[in-house]
């Protein structure tokens, strides 16, 4: 049986554009998904889902499309979510050459689906590591994160960075621009996280963005004009100017919201941040629904998200400083 864990993420500034080319920072949290993978003396898999629904849904297959599960979950939630362990298991195989290995795979994990905290990195990162590790193979943190980025990329549609994997195999702050992924330095960051208890469809979304920046100039303009905010980010970052970094992640919000990404509770959430005083507030990751993230270090923004209608949940994120954990 081998154990390993990884964390969620918020983006800092620069999600949809790091779909483009434009850089980003996203900023791995203390919320993990931990995966549990035990080799089976057959060539099926069996996935043990715990957190996927209220109740949790055990699914079991050879192939693809032959899925038993034990409890009455939507099928499009099975689909999607086997997408995923599917896909991690793939490189599994394609990278140990072991490819009629079956095993039992647990996931168990307290990052929101869908909430734009990147639960399908943590989840695919955590499962290709405690599999290669279960046949022998500790893979290096910038293979493991190569391979996660493929299975993303696939389930996506071909339409994935590879900033939520990176992110989440290295752990703390990072920069990705195209192939180009390296950790940065950051100052003390004090994230505060409010989620509305709904999720986006990452895929559609990106496609979303993709279909506008083909239809109008002015769409691809946004997205460039994202890369930029991100780079001044960064340089207010180094200078650990959080009232800086505060107004541009204001500013890259409002891109996103012109892009067709934000959402009425994304918006109300932003808003009950800013009055409250945070040093800015913007949506993290897809969107559509799902979670903001905001900066202050009083406890002035948490409350008051806590008083917020369409606000189910806020907390505080501590920044993971480590990516992959190997617990067995
Ligand atoms: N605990 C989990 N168990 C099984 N699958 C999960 C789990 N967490 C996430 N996933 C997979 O990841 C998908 C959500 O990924 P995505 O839409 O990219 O949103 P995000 O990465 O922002 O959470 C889920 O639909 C599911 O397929
Ligand atoms: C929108 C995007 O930039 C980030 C998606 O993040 P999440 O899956 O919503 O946590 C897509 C990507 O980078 O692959
Ligand atoms: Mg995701």
């Amino acid at each position: 049986m081998t154990v390993s864990s990884a964390p969620g993420k918020v983006y800092l500034f620069g999600e949809h554009a790091v779909v483009y080319g434009e850089p980003a920072v996203p900023c791995a949290i203390e919320r993990r998904a931990r995966v549990t993978v035990e080799q089976r003396s057959d060539d099926r898999l069996r996935v043990q889902a715990e957190d996927l629904s209220i109740d949790g849904f055990t699914v079991e297959y050879g192939g693809q499309h032959d899925g038993r599960h034990d409890v009455n979950v939507p099928e499009p939630l099975i689909s999607a979510a086997m997408g995923y362990v599917d896909g991690a298991i793939e490189q599994v195989h394609d990278v140990t050459g072991e490819d009629d290995v079956g095993f039992d795979v647990t996931i168990e994990s307290d990052i929101p689906l869908g909430a734009g905290l990147g639960s399908s990195a943590a989840v695919v990162v955590a499962a290709i590591d405690a599999a290669t590790r279960e046949l022998g193979l500790t893979l290096e943190t910038d293979e493991l994160a190569e391979r996660a980025y493929r299975t993303e990329h696939a389930v996506q549609e071909g339409q994935a960075s590879r900033a939520d994997t990176f992110c989440s195999a290295t752990g703390g702050a990072v920069r990705v621009e195209g192939d180009d992924c390296q950790p940065i330095e950051a100052p003390e960051l004090p994230f505060v996280i409010g989620f509305d208890g709904g999720a986006g469809e990452t895929g559609e979304l990106v496609a979303g963005v993709r279909a506008l920046r083909e239809e109008y100039s002015f769409a691809a303009d946004t997205v460039a004009a994202i890369g930029d905010v991100v780079r001044r980010g960064e340089t207010a970052l180094q200078a650990g100017n959080l009232e800086e970094v505060g107004r541009l992640m204001n500013f890259n919000h409002g891109l996103l919201s012109a892009l067709g990404v934000s959402a009425r509770d994304l918006e109300t959430m932003v808003w009950a941040a800013r009055d409250a005083g945070a040093y800015g507030a913007k949506l993290t990751g897809a969107g559509g629904g799902g979670c903001i993230v905001a900066l202050d270090p009083t406890p002035e923004t948490e409350t008051a998200l806590r008083f917020t209608p369409g606000c189910e949940d806020a907390f505080r994120a501590e920044l993971a400083e480590e990516g992959v954990k190997r617990l067995a």
